[in-house]
């Protein structure tokens, strides 16, 4: 497969980068400038068009604003568009949507596959446990841009659809603040170069369940990003997610 990685010179993209190329795909990389990565040879932005020509998917790993720059040129070049980047606004999501009407776009806000089952346990957890307590606290490395982290914002996402009634999202707390029965608090920690951690609490009835994922490199996200893009390259246009690769 001929694979073109944009983010490729960034910590995430440079393991894609090793990846895909340790797998035996022809890979060329995409950053703001022009370097080298695993010997592999990373191209500007605006050589992103040319690139295209002979792509058989894309990988984004990099920031909101460059994905909603290069979602309408890789749709025009009809190239199957693999999106990891975190932290879209309602813009954003409408861009990629926009895009799934003419390419296969495959948007995950974590590749790592215990993740997928973390979610499956949450809803179970949650059904199991209507009445309890909802705390969510995820830790990342102290280069991450967004907060609530995308996976964050997925996991609250299945408590409100399990629920059946979206709580409120209480960002810390501060001062005098008791704790409301409709409210899920979430918790950010920024350190050192943690991979990613998420944990969600569920609390009542004098217990607790907690339920984590710790990421311990980011190979398992390269990974699951390159078995996303072989996946996709076979798929009709539409909105993908990772538990469709799975
Ligand atoms: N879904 C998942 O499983 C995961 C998602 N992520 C997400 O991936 C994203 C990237 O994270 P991370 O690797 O830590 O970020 P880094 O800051 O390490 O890397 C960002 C990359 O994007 C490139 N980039 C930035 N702006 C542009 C632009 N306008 N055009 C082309 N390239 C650009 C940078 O290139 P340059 O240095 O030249 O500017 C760099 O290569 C984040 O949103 C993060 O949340 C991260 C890990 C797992
Ligand atoms: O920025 C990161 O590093 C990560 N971002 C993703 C997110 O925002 O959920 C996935 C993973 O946790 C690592």
């Amino acid at each position: 497969m001929n694979l073109v990685v944009v983010g490729a010179t960034g910590r995430t993209g440079s393991e894609i980068v090793a990846e895909a190329s340790g797998r035996g795909h022809d890979v060329v990389g995409v950053a703001t400038t022009s370097d080298t990565v695993e010997d592999v040879r990373v191209y500007p932005s605006e050589d992103l068009p040319e690139l295209l020509d002979d792509a058989d998917a894309v990988v984004d790993f990099t920031v909101p604003e460059a994905t909603r720059e290069y979602a309408g040129v890789i749709a025009e070049a009809g190239v199957p568009y693999v999106v990891g980047t975190t932290g879209f606004g309602e813009a954003g999501i409408e861009t990629l949507r926009a895009a799934s009407e003419s390419i296969a776009v495959l948007k995950a806000s974590n590749f790592a596959r215990g993740v997928q089952a973390l979610l499956r346990v949450v809803e179970a957890g949650v059904e199991a446990l209507p009445d309890y307590d909802v705390e969510l606290t995820e830790t990342h490395h102290s280069g991450k841009r967004d907060a609530p982290s995308g996976t964050a914002n997925t996991i609250l996402d299945v408590v409100d659809s399990t629920r059946e009634a979206a709580l409120e999202r209480t960002h810390g707390r501060e001062g005098e603040h008791s704790r409301e029965d409709s409210e899920v608090g979430v918790h950010v920690r920024r350190a050192g170069t943690v991979r990613g951690e998420h944990e969600l609490l569920l609390a009542g009835n004098d217990e607790l369940l907690t339920l984590t994922h710790r990421a311990e490199s980011r190979r398992v996200f390269a990974a699951g990003a390159v078995d996303a893009a072989e996946w996709l390259t076979g798929q009709e246009p539409g909105w993908y997610g990772f538990d469709d690769v799975l």
